[in-house]
Formats: C-alpha cells, structure tokens, sequence
C-alpha cells in the first residue's frame, strides 16, 4: 500500500460514510485522486464493498492504563523515615500501554485504549507509541485531567518496595466511551483488559464483546477483585502470587498450592491461567493439562515490567496458535528480557531474542 493508500484507509476506519469530496478536502488533493485511490484499495483487497467495508485485520485491541512511571532505586539498603540516596528514572508505563508496547515490538499489531491527559507527558506517551507503531487513534485524550502517574520505591535487590498509582483518568474509558469505540474493538482478532478500568467498564467490554477472545491483567491485589465474578468471561488470565491468593482463596506456599489455585481459575471456567511465581517461573493451565515453567536465575536490573512482559507473551502465543506450553516458555523467556534491562520495557525485545533466550535458559 501506498502512504496515501494508508491515510485514506485510516480516515475509512474512524469514518467509514466519509464522502469521496470531504477525503479529497481532508487530503487537500482533488476528488478525481481520491476515487483512484480508492479503486485501487478494493483492487488490493483492503475494502470489500460499497460503504467502505473494511477488510478485517489481525489486530489485538489493548484497554487499559497508561502512565509515567517514576522509580527511585536507592544506592544502598532502603532505610525507612529518611531520604535515601540514589537514582530516580522516569518513563512510561501503565500495564496496558506496557502490555501493547511489548506486543508491537513482537510484531503483533496493536490498538491501544486508553486515557491521557492534554499535557506534556500524555503528548509523549501519544507521540511515543505512535513511533512504535500501536494504534491510538482511539485513545481518549482530557484536558480535565492530568495523565496519570505512578510512583515506587525499588529496594537494593531492584524489586518494587512500595508504590503508588494515581490513575483518576481511567474513569474516562466509562461505558459511553467504550461504546463509541464498538466497531474497531469489535473488529480486532482478540482484546486484552487490564483492571486498572473500572468494574461497570470490564463488565460492559465483557458483555459486549463476547464472542471474541478477551484476555485479562489482574493488575494488584486492590484491582483484581473487580473481575471475581465474571471469571468464565475470560480465555485468558496473568495473575501474580498476591493475585492469585486474593481471588482464589488458596494460600501459596509451595508449587500444590499454586496447582490447586490454577485448578480454581479453571473450575470457574478461565479457559487458560498463569500464575507468576517470580523467581520460581510459572504455574499454568487448561481444561487438558497443567505445568510448571521453572524460573531460572538471573542478575535483576529492574524488576517493574515483568509481568506485562509476560502477558503480551500469552497474547503472543494466541496470535501465533502456540500451546500452553510453548506459550508458558515464550513468556517467561520475555519476562527475562524485561529483568534484564533497566527500564520498564527491555528495548531490544524481539521475537528472535525471545527464542534465542528459551534456547539457552529454559
Ligand atoms: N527473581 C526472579 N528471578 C527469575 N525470574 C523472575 C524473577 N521475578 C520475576 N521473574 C519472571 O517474571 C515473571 C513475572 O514475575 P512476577 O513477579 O511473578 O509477576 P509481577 O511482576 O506481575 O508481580 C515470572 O513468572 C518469572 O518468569
Ligand atoms: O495500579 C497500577 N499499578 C501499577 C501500574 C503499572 O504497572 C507497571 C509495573 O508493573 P509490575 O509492578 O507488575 O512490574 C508500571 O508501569 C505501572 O505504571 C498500573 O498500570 N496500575
């Protein structure tokens, strides 16, 4: 496709009854090329009919949370009630945009959902993701609030101590929002929620969107009850241990206790679960079998990410028919990657370094 061709499908998409003079005002070129341009999308198969149908696309639709992450990471061993010495690095983050910018680095197409805030760090959040090619054209942008912000502490072990999100601009992704976004939600191959939306919207997106394949980030222990009783909506679920505790009622002390937990989630019809063990990998399962992914040791430069990075490896395994199996690995292996690197995303994840890391650790 040409540049021109991919503007005007664009317009298409948010605007599908856009009469050929307004594209040809919109473009500034005359009404002549626009109905040549769009001769030759139906020829290259991009739209299918009269009323611009568009061709489907193999696109996961992201919706959930974006913020600035601001970490502190002490020089030395935390002490409390003071000021501690050390390095204070700020970036993005927010488990949804994390989650879409790690499947955009691993080729999966991607459309993001989410609220920022009319100001600098919403604009950089905006401009970023649009260089690493995910979608946000349906991004909702207020210049009531601010974007939202999360704040923790690492210890010396580079693992989060303590921290604080302050994400009040979630409010804005509300039924009514979500609604007019129906046909390009509606139109992606499989949608990932994460709890940092409210009940009411998870419930509506749930109920709305069926009869595709929704998988879910439960986020932390405050936000994961919101999806307690519509566990059966969901063909795929990333829970931490804390998580998994919180909504399955079994205690995790050991490897039989993460089982029995896993068994829960599928009882009450989760067609897929993981459950992250930090250093010990990886218990998951379907209605055919269970397994242990280990962990594997590694030198942690930052902990924050890992499990985003895991989720977009189940999604990634969806969108490329891996089995649990495989997927359980392609995700650890991408959560290794995350450790590894000193922001919130590892920058050089790809799939080819994902397979190359499950060859030599796992
Ligand atoms: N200390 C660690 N050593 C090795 N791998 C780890 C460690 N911590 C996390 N991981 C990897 O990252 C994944 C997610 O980490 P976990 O801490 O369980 O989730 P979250 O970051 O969502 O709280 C784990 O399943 C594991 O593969
Ligand atoms: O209530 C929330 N806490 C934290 C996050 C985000 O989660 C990421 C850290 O996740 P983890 O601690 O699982 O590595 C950060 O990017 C942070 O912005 C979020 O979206 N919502």
């Amino acid at each position: 496709m040409t540049y021109r061709e991919k503007e005007i499908l664009q317009i298409l998409k948010s605007n599908p009854l856009i009469s050929q003079q307004e594209l040809a005002d919109m473009l500034n070129i005359s009404r002549a090329s626009v109905a040549v341009h769009i001769t030759n999308l139906m020829k290259k198969g991009q739209i299918l009919g009269k009323g611009y149908i568009l061709r489907k696309e193999n696109y996961v639709t992201v919706i959930g949370g974006s913020n600035m992450d601001i970490q502190g990471f002490p020089n030395n061993p935390l002490v409390m009630h003071d000021s501690n010495p050390g390095q204070v690095d700020i970036s993005m983050g927010g488990v949804g945009r994390n989650i879409a910018e790690n499947l955009s680095r691993l080729n999966v197409n991607t459309k993001l959902v989410s609220a920022i805030g009319n100001d600098l760090y919403g604009n950089t959040i905006l401009s970023e993701c649009k260089n690493l090619n995910i979608d946000v054209n349906d991004c909702f942008v207020s210049d009531e609030y601010s974007t939202s912000i999360y704040v923790s502490i690492l210890n010396d072990s580079k693992d989060m101590q303590l921290a604080i999100s302050h994400m009040d601009i979630i409010e804005k992704l509300d039924e009514t929002f979500i609604h007019s976004k129906h046909k390009s939600i509606d139109d992606s191959k499989a949608i990932v929620l994460d709890t940092n939306l409210s009940k009411e919207t998870i419930d509506f997106i749930t109920r709305n969107h069926s009869h595709l394949p929704i998988f879910v980030d439960t986020v932390s222990t405050a936000k994961c009850v919101k999806i307690k009783d519509i566990l059966h909506k969901f063909d795929g679920i990333k829970l931490n241990k804390y998580e998994a505790e919180t909504l399955s009622g079994v205690k995790i002390e050991n490897l039989d206790d993460a089982k029995k937990s896993c068994e829960y989630f599928i009882e009450k019809g989760v067609k897929s679960v993981f459950i992250t063990l930090s250093g010990d990998g990886v218990y998951c399962a379907n209605k055919e079998k269970t397994l242990h992914i280990p962990g594997v040791k590694i030198d942690i430069v930052n902990a924050t990410g890992a499990g985003d990075a895991f989720m977009s490896g189940i999604v990634y395994g969806f969108m490329n028919d891996l089995d649990i199996e495989q997927t359980a690995k392609f995700s650890v292996g991408a959560s290794i990657l995350a450790l590894s690197h000193k922001n919130t995303i590892n920058p050089n994840l790809s799939e080819d370094l994902i397979n190359k890391t499950i060859k030599e650790l796992i």
